[in-house]
């Protein structure tokens, strides 16, 4: 947690169409903070998200993440767009948590959480098996390494998702509505393991999240977003106790 920058936009500029989803979108993230993105829907929380997964590109600006350019490469001392490789390398420091649980249906559990730090980190099978259960362990799954998805719960499911995102040891970890798709009764469990990660790791995180109890506990700072820019940003407290801006007053006394 020293409180460098890890995840900086720059002027980023992102359009569907004639649709401008994020303009001139500046903001960072240091290094062990947990920041969350809130803001009415369709106000580009998730796009953020996509950029940093590589799902999609801006149109214009610059991602830096642990001070590499996520979207350009050096080449010549000139900065030109980020080549596969360079991409593929810099995209190892993040690990993202999806709304649907995105698991391999038809691995078990432990194989779906080994199976990407084998393949892609070079892990031997027994140093990942041995990471996985303690991961397994720590979403309170310990004794499921040998069910298939289909035989968990979606809260299980999801829990299985984050150990598999923690397994490839990445320096940020985003979350996108991890609970969205959820039975209001598995909700608490998934959102009281991200409260303990959050409290007792030093990963960084960045979530987006439509429960703000949840975005209160674990938040270091709150951006407020509404078309497509921070309109508004601070501390838990400030942002839901005092906010500043009509738009995060009016979001707010519809979501609390
Ligand atoms: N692939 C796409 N093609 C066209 N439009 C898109 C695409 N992805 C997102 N959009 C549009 O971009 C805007 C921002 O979407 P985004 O999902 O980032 O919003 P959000 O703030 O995460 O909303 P929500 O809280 O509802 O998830 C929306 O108007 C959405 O319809």
């Amino acid at each position: 947690m020293d409180g460098s920058e890890l995840i900086r936009f720059d002027k980023v500029v992102k359009r569907f169409g004639g649709n401008t989803v994020l303009d001139e979108l500046d903001f960072s993230v240091a290094s062990g903070k947990h920041v969350t993105l809130i803001g009415p829907s369709g106000s580009g929380k998730t796009t953020i998200l996509r950029l940093l997964m590589t799902l999609i590109k801006p149109d214009e600006g610059t991602i830096k993440v642990g001070g590499e350019y996520l979207t350009h490469e050096q080449k010549n001392g000139k900065l030109v767009p980020a080549g596969e490789k360079h991409v593929r390398e810099v995209r190892k420091n993040i690990g993202m948590v999806f709304q649907q649980f995105n698991l391999f249906p038809n691995m078990k559990v432990l194989r779906n959480i080994t199976e990407a730090p084998v393949t892609v980190l070079g892990l031997s099978k027994d140093e990942a098996e041995e990471r996985a259960r303690e991961l397994l362990d720590m979403v309170g799954l310990g004794d499921r390494c040998d069910a298939y998805p289909t035989q968990l719960s979606g809260g299980q499911q999801q829990r299985v998702a984050i150990a598999r995102a923690l397994a490839m040891r990445p320096q940020v970890l985003l979350l996108d509505e991890v609970t969205s798709a959820l039975d209001p009764e598995l909700v608490a469990g998934v959102l009281d393991v991200l409260r303990d990660i959050a409290h007792t790791t030093d990963i960084t995180m960045l979530c987006v999240t439509h429960e703000m109890s949840f975005a209160r506990d674990i938040s270091d700072q709150v951006l407020m977003f509404d078309a497509g820019r921070v309109i508004e940003s601070g501390s838990p407290e400030k942002i839901f106790s005092e906010p500043e801006h009509e738009r995060t007053r009016e979001f707010l006394s519809a979501v609390l």
